[in-house]
């Protein structure tokens, strides 16, 4: 019985959105899904009870960071991620592939692997598939993701093809490396913003029968409508059978883009980090509280949100915070940013369920205005 499975609920009779489930050996997840990141082994600003509070039922963590600080070995001996974090749900580890390139400067990429710099001390590291599964399987996440290059945006033809290529080679690495077998091995789709590439990558990928696929290279700084592009042309070739996985994805209309398209999961820093510098989803777009406009505005944040920061606290109160570098107040945006998030995955999902995901999400989209970032 393979450790992670993706059960299909329902699909939109209209567009390629769909309702699952997806059980792995740490719970059952109703599918579309976010997935909040806690890269270095923590949701930035909340505990554990918090994030399962909000909602969160899979948590990602990574492991370039974890290998880096404190250790994976120290992790696997503290009893695996799980434990070392005290969150006993849902974990997927991304592989390193993607951090390696945008994080680690001075990089070398070879067949073998990839030699870079820590961003922490500069000292020399090389990651190879088989170091890359064998980090992952000592951190014990529920799902690893295959280590792969993700291209730069924008990659000519011949690069994004080779680069595609290594790729497969190096998952079909990762496969032989992968040896846990309570932890299940996502490969990942490559293919730059090239129509046919991206074709291309997802047949040489499901040719290796993973049980769910990352669909990697995308939000790197692409126009959304070339995002979309390149899903429209992916996710068909992947099996109806296996989760699709969005990767570093994203802002609520991409969210909601992304499941018209059929995907099922996606992680993003976006509502944590955007927190931390003062910034707000609401249904009527981005708030910036730091902004003098909020001063005495003793509304709460988001008329429509239910959440704890939206029934207790003002805007002026939370402006007042962050003006004063209280750290109070990245908490309080985390959990209201975190809670828009999960709860529109639970409106979405509801609105698959009663065939009227068509309508919500032009209803959404029309209060919330097209994002720009
Ligand atoms: C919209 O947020 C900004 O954009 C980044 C998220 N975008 C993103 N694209 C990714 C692609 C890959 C990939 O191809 N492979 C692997 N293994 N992991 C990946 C992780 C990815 N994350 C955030 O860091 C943030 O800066």
């Amino acid at each position: 019985m393979p450790p992670v499975q993706y059960e299909l609920i329902k699909e939109c009779p209209r567009t390629k959105a769909r309702a699952g489930i997806l059980h792995t050996p740490h719970g059952s997840f109703e599918t579309p899904i976010f997935m909040p990141v806690g890269t270095q082994a923590t949701v930035k600003t909340m505990t554990p009870e918090e994030v399962r509070e909000l909602g969160a039922g899979i948590i990602l963590s990574n492991t370039y960071h974890l290998y880096l600080r404190p250790g994976s070995e120290l992790v696997r001996q503290a009893g695996g991620l799980h434990r070392f974090m005290n969150w006993p749900h849902g974990i997927l580890t991304d592989s390193g592939g993607y951090q390696v390139f945008s994080l680690g400067p001075l990089r070398k990429i070879t067949e073998e692997g990839v030699q870079f710099k820590s961003h922490i001390d500069g000292s020399t590291h090389f990651f190879t598939p088989e170091k890359s599964m064998q980090i992952q399987m000592d951190l014990g996440a529920d799902i690893a993701m295959a280590f792969d290059e993700c291209p730069p945006y924008p990659a000519e033809f011949e690069y994004a093809k080779r680069s595609l290529e290594m790729t497969t080679r190096w998952a079909k690495r990762c496969q032989a490396a992968h040896t846990r077998e309570d932890q299940a091995l996502f490969g990942i789709t490559q293919g730059g913003m090239h129509a046919d590439l991206r074709r291309e990558s997802a047949r040489q990928l499901v040719d290796l029968d993973f049980p769910g696929y990352g669909i990697g290279g995308l939000s790197v700084g692409e126009p959304k409508p070339l995002m979309y592009e390149m899903l429209d042309v992916t996710v068909p070739e992947l099996p109806k059978n296996k989760a699709r996985y969005l990767m570093g994805v994203g802002s609520p209309d991409c969210l909601l883009e992304g499941v018209a398209r059929g995907v099922d999961m996606f992680d993003c820093v976006l509502p944590t980090r955007v927190a931390r510098n003062g910034l707000a989803f609401t249904t009527h777009g981005k708030v910036v509280i730091r902004n003098a406009e909020y001063a005495r505005d003793f509304e709460r944040l988001d008329p429509e949100c239910d959440c704890y920061t939206c029934r207790n606290y003002s805007r002026a109160y939370l402006r007042h915070l962050y003006k004063a570098e209280e750290i109070l107040v990245y908490r309080l945006l985390t959990i209201h940013n975190l809670h828009v998030l999960l709860n529109l995955m639970r409106n979405i999902r509801q609105a698959i369920l009663e065939d009227r995901f068509v309508e919500y999400k032009k209803a959404f989209l029309d209060k919330y205005g097209q994002e720009n970032h």
